[in-house]
């Protein structure tokens, strides 16, 4: 009978995990941002901002909402270690592409690597969050603003593809559409990994958003 209850009792709490990744460019603030999510939420607090250094390879966190657990990787961003991402898209139910909103000189690179992101169809389907981090700096661009910055940034690059690929038809055609359709619903919020404004609207955000991913009727 004790088993019988404690089983029932586990089932009912049972609670549904979901993995998360935040990737972006090296220096954009992904760890910062993982430390921030663990002081908010858990009972240990994360690490303190001084204490960051770069990463190589990933670090993870973990954190418990109601009916849900949160799984969070924080892949390391210098080019060397991009290579790794792609292991992680099979598997994961929501991605964040942090975005340093001062560093207008590597905007370009990181719409760059952010489209090379887009391609993965293993992604297609997967809540996809663009935040735009370090708000609390007044030589941030806003949300705005960047949404602004990527436009133009697309727009230049269609304007300098080969003529023979813009053609619309065939497979780079099907791409470019599905990724308009990306772009046009693209969420993009901004936040201060360092200070937190911002923070918990983005875990909101995820938590919504993994609850009706299309692959959770794939675990
Ligand atoms: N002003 C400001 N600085 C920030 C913010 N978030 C991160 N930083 C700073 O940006 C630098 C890089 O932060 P990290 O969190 O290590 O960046 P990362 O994206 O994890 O970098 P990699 O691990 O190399 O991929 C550090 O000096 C942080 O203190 C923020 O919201 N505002
Ligand atoms: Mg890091």
């Amino acid at each position: 009978m004790y088993h019988l209850l404690k089983g029932f009792h586990e089932y009912l709490t049972r609670k549904e995990e979901f993995s998360v990744i935040i990737i972006g460019l090296d220096g954009a603030g992904k760890t910062t941002l993982l430390e921030k999510i663990k002081t908010f939420y858990n009972e240990t607090p994360g690490l303190e901002p001084s204490k960051i250094g770069p990463t190589i390879g990933q670090n993870m966190g973990k954190i418990s909402l109601p009916s849900t657990i949160l799984n969070f990787f924080d892949l390391g961003g210098q080019q060397g270690i991009r290579s790794i991402w792609h292991r992680y898209y099979n598997d994961c139910h929501a991605v964040v592409y942090v975005l340093d909103a001062r560093d207008r000189e590597r905007m370009g690179e990181g719409w760059e690597v952010f489209n090379s992101v887009l391609a993965h169809p293993q992604i297609l389907n997967v809540p996809l969050l663009l935040l735009a981090n370090k708000q609390d700096a007044s030589d941030a661009l806003t949300v705005a603003e960047i949404r602004n910055e990527y436009a133009d940034w697309e727009a230049r690059r269609r304007e300098s593809r080969p003529r023979h690929r813009k053609s619309e038809d065939g497979d780079e055609g099907i791409w470019e559409d599905r990724h308009k359709e990306r772009i046009a619903s693209l969420d993009v919020m901004g936040l201060s990994a360092l200070e937190g404004n911002g923070v918990r609207e983005a875990v909101d955000w995820l938590f919504l958003r993994v609850q009706n991913s299309r692959r959770r009727g794939e675990t």
